[in-house]
């Protein structure tokens, strides 16, 4: 599938940029069918697009808002990429979204996984929007390289929904969205920044095994085409 690149000149005018295009998918979905979907990423990277995103004059009652994988911890965990969000995108117009959670406090994180999978299951069949972010050993949602169920996680053939992982890599165990939850968004995004990610990137997009860098899933067999956004 294709990947287009959109380039920007600094964060803050990507979290503008990408803020506004998420927007217009969301305002589009709920035009059309009354609701919307949407799954972010955690990390470090976007907290500037949350904050310019919550400012979206949208129907977020009407938007549904979860993640696209989450570490077993409980929200109050400064890891937690449910805190996260809710402390820099269900906020100001954003706070009448409808948040999805991937963490149950349940004795394993299995629990929670099925637990997640059942809660989400009217909203990812496609998400409307999907916000990936890619870590620099190549890693996308919890599909981490050495990744403990890897292979099942980017099979097109596991079902949709919400799976465990664990890596040595990854810190806590793992809830993560499959490759097929998120490869059909109707919106496919994935936002990186910096040129040590770029230059990641341009390892992903030579040849090698998915295994090695398995956001090479996403860039070579997504079926919805791949909006990457980058700033340096
Ligand atoms: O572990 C994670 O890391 C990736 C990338 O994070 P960043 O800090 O390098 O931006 C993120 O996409 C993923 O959701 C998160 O759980």
């Amino acid at each position: 599938m294709t990947n287009e690149m959109h380039t920007f000149d600094n964060g803050s005018a990507l979290a503008q940029g990408l803020a506004g295009a998420v927007s217009t998918a969301l305002s589009a979905a709920i035009a059309k069918r009354g609701t919307a979907s949407l799954a972010v990423s955690g990390g470090s990277t976007p907290k500037a697009f949350f904050k310019a995103l919550s400012q979206s004059a949208i129907a977020w009652n009407k938007v549904s808002v979860t993640l696209v994988d989450e570490r077993f911890v409980a929200p109050d965990s400064d890891r937690s990429n449910e805190r996260l969000v809710k402390d820099n995108l269900l906020i100001d117009a954003a706070a009448s979204a409808l948040f999805e959670p991937l963490y149950y406090p349940t004795p394993t994180a299995e629990n929670a996984a099925a637990t997640a999978t059942k809660q989400t299951a009217a909203i990812c069949s496609p998400f409307d929007v999907v916000i990936l972010g890619m870590g620099t050993d190549g890693h996308t949602a919890s599909f981490f390289p050495g990744g403990s169920r890897l292979a099942e996680a980017l099979d097109v053939g596991t079902p949709r929904g919400v799976m465990t992982m664990e890596a040595d890599g990854a810190g806590e165990p793992r809830l993560t969205f499959t490759f097929s939850s998120l490869q059909d968004a109707g919106m496919l995004v994935l936002h990186i920044e910096g040129n040590g990610k770029k230059d990641v990137l341009a390892r992903a997009q030579a040849d090698g095994e998915e295994a090695e860098m398995p956001i090479r899933a996403v860039l070579r067999r997504a079926k919805s085409p791949l909006q990457i956004y980058w700033a340096p």
